[in-house]
């Protein structure tokens, strides 16, 4: 049923950005699991009322980018039988944005809203800059030149922006997950796994994708409110471990990568014996970092030696660095498995390049229990599980400061550290007097 606006909330509301740790490839799958956890560095959306403007117009602006403002007019959804629709008429196209303003006023069927104006802020962390920059520095650049790292900027941005539409125009953040979902695959052109978007709205978890059905049939309020499938099991790392994002500076293409290898997985009928080795691998590696936990919980103690001297040549044998070695093994295990994956299905996820800066980090850096390339793999992006000593993260930003990193055809490049690290929360309401 079509509604007039009945409330008006001024919002600030902020989506992590994720990693994925293990699962990459295999979380397309319904059966298998991914290992995503949410970071510390957040998309933020503030909302405020622009009574400059005409009614029915929202203003999106993105004040670290040229070029990143974005006007819709709204029309229609006056009685059940019209649409709602969103124009745009000002700025250059950000298919993201559009897409979601689209798909949450669409979704609400309101009448008419108050002119609105709609502030982004993003951490630092998702696009290269020098290190000790302002906080939602400013880039001077269009957002199609900056340089992202990686993090899960649209799924963040959508997340965070369908979440502030809801909660400005309805007061909560109802039906979330499911309509960001939506907007983030119609922006993409298509139906990934959804596990970066499910980190945005849920923090870090164990992920069962949905099913794509959920999107392919029926109008988007039949979509956004049926029965979804997709699975979320809260999960974190262990007390006194943490993880350390890399940014490799030499790009490789995410989607060529997917392509190539479901099409060997296609063709090649051994590989569903290599996928549950990996997934065993992987819900081994989810286990061992539960029952890591819930060692910190019995016997606190015993787990802040084990976590002190781990790496340190001053070990005790104690269950609880027996839970270290054996996760810093599990990650090897998983490693070996993606490497043969690769070699097998002719795509470079964890290439020779990545091997050796990942081997050579754990060897120099006591206190590093692993490190992977996460995601889809390639060139561009490494992240290392560490006990959380301030030496073990000092050495290791040290050491990955000063590492020539040799890529594809024998470019060189540089690897940065991300200043992001894991976090629990999905997406959450902030203070709105901070910015
Ligand atoms: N801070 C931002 N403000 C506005 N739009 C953004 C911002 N960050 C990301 N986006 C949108 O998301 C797009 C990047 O999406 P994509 O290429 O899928 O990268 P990622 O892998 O980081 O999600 C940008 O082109 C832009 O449309
Ligand atoms: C291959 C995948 O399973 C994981 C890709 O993970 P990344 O973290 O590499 O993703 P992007 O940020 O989109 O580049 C594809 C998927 O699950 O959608």
């Amino acid at each position: 049923m079509s509604q007039s606006t009945q409330s008006f909330t001024p919002s600030a509301v902020s989506a992590p950005g994720k990693v994925l740790l293990a699962g990459g490839y295999l979380v397309l799958d319904k059966k298998y699991s991914g290992l995503v956890f949410a970071l510390s560095a957040r998309i933020h959306c503030v909302s405020s009322a622009l009574p400059s403007l005409p009614p029915n117009t929202i203003k999106v602006v993105s004040p670290q980018f040229t070029e990143a403002e974005w006007t819709y007019q709204v029309t229609g959804g006056d009685n059940d039988a019209e649409e709602v629709k969103v124009t745009q008429v000002d700025g250059n196209p950000n298919p993201f944005v559009q897409t979601t303003v689209s798909q949450a006023l669409s979704y609400l069927r309101l009448s008419s809203i108050p002119p609105t104006r709609i502030t982004i802020h993003a951490d630092n962390a998702y696009y290269s800059q020098p290190p000790s920059s302002p906080r939602f520095n400013y880039l001077g650049v269009p957002i199609s030149r900056a340089h992202k790292t990686g993090l899960g900027s649209s799924a963040a941005l959508v997340t965070s922006l369908t979440a502030c539409l809801l909660r400005t125009f309805t007061g909560s953040f109802a039906p979330l997950h499911n309509l960001a979902q939506s907007a983030h695959c119609a922006a993409q052109g298509k139906i990934g796994s959804g596990f970066d978007v499910s980190a945005a709205v849920h923090g870090s978890h164990v992920y069962h994708r949905f099913s794509p059905s959920c999107l392919e049939s029926g109008g988007l309020r039949e979509q956004v409110d049926g029965k979804w499938d997709h699975e979320v099991e809260a999960t974190k790392v262990p007390k006194g471990l943490r993880l350390v994002m890399g940014d490799v500076d030499c790009g490789s293409s995410t989607p060529g990568m997917v392509r190539k290898v479901l099409a060997w997985r296609g063709s090649d009928e051994t590989a569903e014996e290599l996928w549950r080795d990996l997934e065993g691998r992987n819900t081994g590696l989810i286990e061992l970092m539960a029952k890591a936990e819930e060692r910190s919980r019995e016997d606190g103690e015993e787990w802040q030696s084990a976590v002190k001297t781990w790496g340190t040549g001053e070990e005790a044998e104690t269950e609880s660095m027996k839970l270290l070695n054996e996760i810093s093994k599990q990650v090897g295990a998983i490693r070996e498995k993606i490497r043969e994956m690769g070699s097998r299905a002719e795509v470079p996820i964890e290439p020779e390049a990545q091997t050796k800066l990942l081997d050579a980090a754990a060897a120099a850096v006591p206190g590093v229990l692993g490190g992977v390339v996460p995601g889809a793999g390639g060139y561009d992006a490494v992240v290392f599980l560490c006990v959380d000593r301030d030496e073990t993260v000092e050495q290791l930003e040290e050491f990955l400061r000063g590492y020539k990193f040799v890529g594809e055809d024998g470019k060189g490049g540089s690897v940065a550290v991300l200043e992001a690290r894991e976090e629990m929360e999905g997406v959450r309401v902030e203070d709105i007097a901070q910015y």
